[in-house]
């Protein structure tokens, strides 16, 4: 039995490029499939930019051992969570790492050891989804992963994140071919940073162009999951500190709950669930 046996279904996040918003996706996404009843895992292997436990405001939290692997650290969920009946727990190289500001330079066989022990020495338990935030790109790093798991574990398929503009969808392209080669399922793209909602009006402008993404799914038949904008009430959530009229600090997910960006993220999760194979014992 392995630390992924008991995980029903593994959805990988990736993008040809960095800074898109995979781990802002990746967050996201793991919010709203909580919020819909799932146990959800979110597994960090972006080993040059660890920022999941930031963006969950988790990141001074300390991963305990136990017997036969790491314990994940759970995310506060609040009120919304206990409504709900889902979860989310946590695992990245972040919470390893003794000054947080340290970026990681580890290099070849190094980095392939640590990414195969958080693959199989995390002690996820009982988990609906399996999120995994993998670095930018397409290099044999990213090959010696996709094997390594598939290995260890069937994976549902890949959620690919881009931006709207001509670069960022020609390196996508990049990781279309990549997940063919490598024989892993496509589940649909994400366009992030759809144009930028205004904190006045909420009207949506389009900065950049915008329809890359569905351009793409359209070219590669495709699910197009859904475009999210630019949300500075997005970036609150991940920064800022939020509290009620009680003055007591709210959880992330009771913030996720006000979000302006939730409604889309829901449906992208709602289109997730549809998309991975059911297996016996789904709800
Ligand atoms: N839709 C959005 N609205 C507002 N801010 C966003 C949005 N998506 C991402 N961001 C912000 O953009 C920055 C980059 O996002 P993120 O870290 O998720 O990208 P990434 O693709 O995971 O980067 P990396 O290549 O470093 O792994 C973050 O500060 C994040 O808060
Ligand atoms: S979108 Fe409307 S409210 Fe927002 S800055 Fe432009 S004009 Fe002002």
């Amino acid at each position: 039995m392995t630390s992924l046996s008991k995980v029903k279904h593994v959805v990988l996040i990736l993008s040809g490029k960095g800074g898109v918003g995979k781990s802002s996706v990746t967050t996201q996404l793991a919010l709203s499939l909580a919020t819909l009843g799932h146990n959800v895992g979110v597994l960090d292997i972006d080993l040059t930019g660890p920022n999941i436990p930031r963006m969950f405001g988790i990141e001074s939290s300390t991963v305990l051992s136990a017997p036969g692997g790491w314990i994940p650290v759970t995310v506060d969920g609040g009120e919304t969570l206990e409504k709900s009946g889902g979860s989310i727990r946590c695992m990245s190289l972040g919470f390893l790492l003794r000054d947080r500001g340290d970026s990681v330079v580890w290099r070849g066989p190094k980095k392939t050891a640590m990414v195969r022990q958080f693959l199989t020495d995390v002690l996820w338990g009982e988990m609906d989804y399996l999120l995994v935030d993998t670095p930018p790109g397409t290099s044999d790093e990213h090959i010696s992963l996709a094997e390594q798991l598939r290995t260890l574990t069937i994976v549902d398929g890949a959620v690919i994140v881009t931006t709207p503009q001509a670069v960022a969808t020609a390196d996508v392209r990049k990781e279309v071919n990549f997940c063919k080669k490598v024989g892993i399922d496509i589940l649909g793209v994400v366009e992030n940073m759809s144009g930028f909602v205004c904190p006045h009006c909420a009207e949506c402008t389009n900065v950049f162009s915008s329809g890359g993404g569905k351009v793409l799914a359209q070219q590669f038949e495709i699910d197009f999951f859904g475009a999210v904008p630019i949300d500075p009430t997005f970036v609150m959530m991940i920064e800022g500190e939020i509290k009620d009229e009680e003055g007591k600090k709210e959880s992330l997910l009771d913030k996720y709950q006000k979000n302006a960006l939730s409604p889309i993220f829901k449906d992208i999760a709602s289109k997730v669930v549809a998309k991975t194979i059911p297996t016996p014992g789904d709800g």
